[in-house]
């Protein structure tokens, strides 16, 4: 593995130049990769993993919208297409690429067809951290391993057809065969990963179930919302409010943060917007530090995984997030936002 400084700490990462996809074919040659599940991470591993040349097979519900989706992305009924029993029978390592609750549901199914020697993977540490509530606790004789894509299937997918990668952590839980360590790289490479840095289960989880519940998704949503409000409440009308919200900081300056970091966008504004912008990153960082303490000692409790799993175990679980992803939508912020992409210019 290559040691590799991050900002003065020194950690192991797996490059694709060190582990090139001809080693990662050969590793798993005499392998049948069972994707299990086809929703957002499903599509993205098993496409990028077939294309990459691998023996790939999809097991996936029949008659239901994603067992559509996947014949449309190529997948052939009863070649490498199957029921979910089958492709667990068929498969020598599975990729239990069900949303976390539904592994749960499934979990006695899958069990059934973990002979020794098979390998059980994961996208998420969930399953495994909090087997005191998902009861997912793997046979002895089988490997369990780890490899989570820091993004979504969907960019997994698009960054693979372009020639980059996300990257992806990677973990092992049970080594029975002696041979998890490659297999898990092998399978990291395969589905896409631009690099693999080395974690488990536990950190996997707990970093994750913190940074979507933060700076990712929930954070980030939290402070368009509140400066959105402000501005409005003081007059702004709300193309203005949404530009000066949201639209400039994806259109304009975090392209440059990920090109060049932080300070790198800083220093393309202007030195009155660097000025109160250096100023008061603190005041922000202060006034939220205790809303992520809360946070994590909530994840950390495991409140926040069993939260997940109440809801979306319930049957109507789908309509209930709709509603909610609905009533964001429909938010005059958002619908701002709708017809402030309709108005980019095209060419
Ligand atoms: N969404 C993403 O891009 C990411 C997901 N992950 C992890 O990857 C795993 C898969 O997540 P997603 O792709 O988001 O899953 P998802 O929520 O899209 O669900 C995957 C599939 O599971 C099926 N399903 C749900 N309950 C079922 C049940 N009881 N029986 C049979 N099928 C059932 C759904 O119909 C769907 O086709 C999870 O562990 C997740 O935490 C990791 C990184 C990113
Ligand atoms: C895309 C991803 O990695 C997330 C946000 O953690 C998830 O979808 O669970
Ligand atoms: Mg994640
Ligand atoms: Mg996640």
């Amino acid at each position: 593995m290559a040691q590799i400084n991050f900002g003065g700490v020194v950690e192991n990462v797996v490059t694709r130049e060190e582990f090139p996809l001809a080693k990662a074919l050969e590793t798993l040659k005499n392998e049948t990769i069972a994707i299990i599940g086809y929703g957002v991470q499903g599509p993205g591993q098993a496409l990028n993993l077939k294309d990459n040349g691998f023996k790939v097979i999809v097991g996936q519900r029949k008659g239901g919208k994603t067992w559509d989706k996947a014949v449309a992305d190529g997948w052939v009924p009863g070649e490498t297409l199957f029921e979910i029993e089958e492709a667990l029978e068929k498969g020598t390592i599975i990729q239990y690429l069900l949303s976390d609750a539904g592994q749960i549901e499934l979990w006695p199914t899958v069990k059934k067809y973990l002979t020794p020697g098979k390998t059980l993977y994961f996208s998420h540490g969930f399953g495994i951290t909090y087997k005191e509530k998902t009861g997912i606790i793997p046979p002895a004789d089988v490997d369990v391993i780890l490899v989570a894509p820091k993004g979504s299937g969907t960019s997994l997918r698009r960054l693979f057809l372009e020639g980059k990668g996300l990257n992806s952590s990677f973990a092992i839980e049970q080594d029975a065969t002696g041979k998890a360590r490659e297999k898990v790289i092998a399978l990291g490479i395969g589905v896409g990963s631009g690099y693999l840095f080395e974690t488990d289960f536990y950190k996997e989880v707990t970093s994750d179930l913190t940074g979507e519940r933060g700076t990712l998704m929930g954070a980030i949503q939290g402070i368009f919302a509140a400066q959105y409000e402000v501005l409005r409440e003081n007059g702004h009308t709300p193309s203005e409010a949404f530009n000066e919200t949201v639209e400039e900081l994806t259109q304009s300056l975090m392209p440059l943060v990920a090109e060049n970091g932080m300070d790198w966008m800083y220093a393309n504004c202007s030195t009155t917007a660097q000025r109160g912008a250096l100023d008061w990153w603190k005041p922000f960082k202060e006034a939220t530090k205790p809303v992520f303490e809360k946070l994590y000692s909530e994840v950390k409790a495991g409140n926040e995984a069993q939260k997940s799993i109440d809801s979306n175990s319930k049957p109507d679980y789908r309509e209930k997030l709709e509603a909610e992803l609905k009533e964001l939508r429909e938010s005059e912020m958002w619908q701002a936002g709708a017809t402030v992409r309709q108005l980019r210019p095209k060419n």
